[in-house]
């Protein structure tokens, strides 16, 4: 799949990953739509982002992927703006033991929202001209990470609504390709932030520091390049793709 003129939307957009696959669509020519809650990161990306690429490039619309109500408006001026809607990455995320229901919410609710809402204008059989949903879930969405089991509940669950709506679309005519991506750890706010976040696991934080150790960390711009091969590459749909620090692994699942 070319970039260059198509249209993208990233939820969590203003810092982190998001923003890397922001940054990653926009070096290789599409529109984007930077969905996010935090209006103060977003704007001042904003602002490096209209001095580099030109204004009519980027667009930032405040979206809580807990509302499907926004999210539907938020698509609705994607689409309005720029013409259609060609790619969503569902990124938000949050990881937080004591607030797990929050948790469950944005990270794989949000996700089913964020997809529904986005057949409305990339199906085919929504009069959309299809496209690639890209969901960020994580390593812990395959293998489980002890300090947050609501975490990588929530990690598994978008691997596992990954690959069934990548079939779904298959079987039903969608045009649209799904796939996961799962990192390990990066460097970013989120990871930061993980001890004060443990919950009732606090007293596992040296076991967890322990694995950040021993398996290191990515950056970013490491992921938004693994990003970029589940968008173009168009023989990858339903794939949940394994990146660890230099590894770079398409995830097996047992055949029944
Ligand atoms: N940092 C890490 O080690 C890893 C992170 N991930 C996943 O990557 C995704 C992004 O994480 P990071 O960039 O690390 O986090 P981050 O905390 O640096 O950035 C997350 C962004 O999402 C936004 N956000 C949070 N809740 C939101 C909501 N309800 N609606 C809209 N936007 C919201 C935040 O304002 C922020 O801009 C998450 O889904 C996370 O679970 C996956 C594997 C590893
Ligand atoms: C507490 C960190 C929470 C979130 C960080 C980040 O958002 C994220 O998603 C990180 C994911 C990292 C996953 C890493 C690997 C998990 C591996 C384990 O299942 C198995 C590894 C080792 C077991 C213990 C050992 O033998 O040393």
């Amino acid at each position: 799949m070319d970039l260059n003129g198509k249209i993208a939307v990233v939820t969590g957009a203003a810092m982190g990953i998001g923003k890397a696959i922001t940054e990653i669509l926009l070096q290789n020519g599409a529109k984007v739509a930077l969905l996010d809650v935090n209006e103060t990161a977003a704007e001042s990306l904003m602002e490096a982002l209209n001095k580099q690429y030109g204004q009519e490039r980027t667009l930032f619309l405040k979206c809580n992927v807990e509302s499907e109500e926004q999210i539907k408006a938020a698509f609705q001026k994607t689409t309005e703006t720029f013409g259609g809607m060609d790619i969503l990455c569902n990124n938000a995320g949050i990881m937080n033991e004591s607030a797990w229901e929050q948790a469950v919410s944005i990270n794989l609710m949000g996700v089913i929202r964020g997809t529904y809402q986005a057949l409305e204008h990339m199906s085919k059989l929504n009069g959309g001209r299809g496209g690639v949903i890209i969901n960020t879930a994580s390593m812990a969405g395959i293998s489980p990470l002890l300090s947050c089991p609501v975490y990588t509940a929530t990690k598994n669950g978008v691997v596992g609504f990954t690959r069934a709506m990548a079939a779904a679309s298959t079987a039903s005519g969608y045009g649209i390709r799904v796939n996961a991506l799962c990192p390990s750890f990066v460097q970013t706010e989120l990871l930061s932030t993980i001890t004060s976040k443990m919950g009732r696991f606090s007293h596992l934080v040296d076991k967890t520091e322990q694995l950040v150790e021993k398996l290191g960390m990515l950056s970013v711009s490491e992921v938004a390049e693994c990003f970029l091969e589940l968008v173009t590459d168009e023989t990858k749909n339903g794939e949940a793709l394994l990146v660890i620090p230099k590894v770079k692994k398409y995830a097996t699942f047992p055949s029944v």
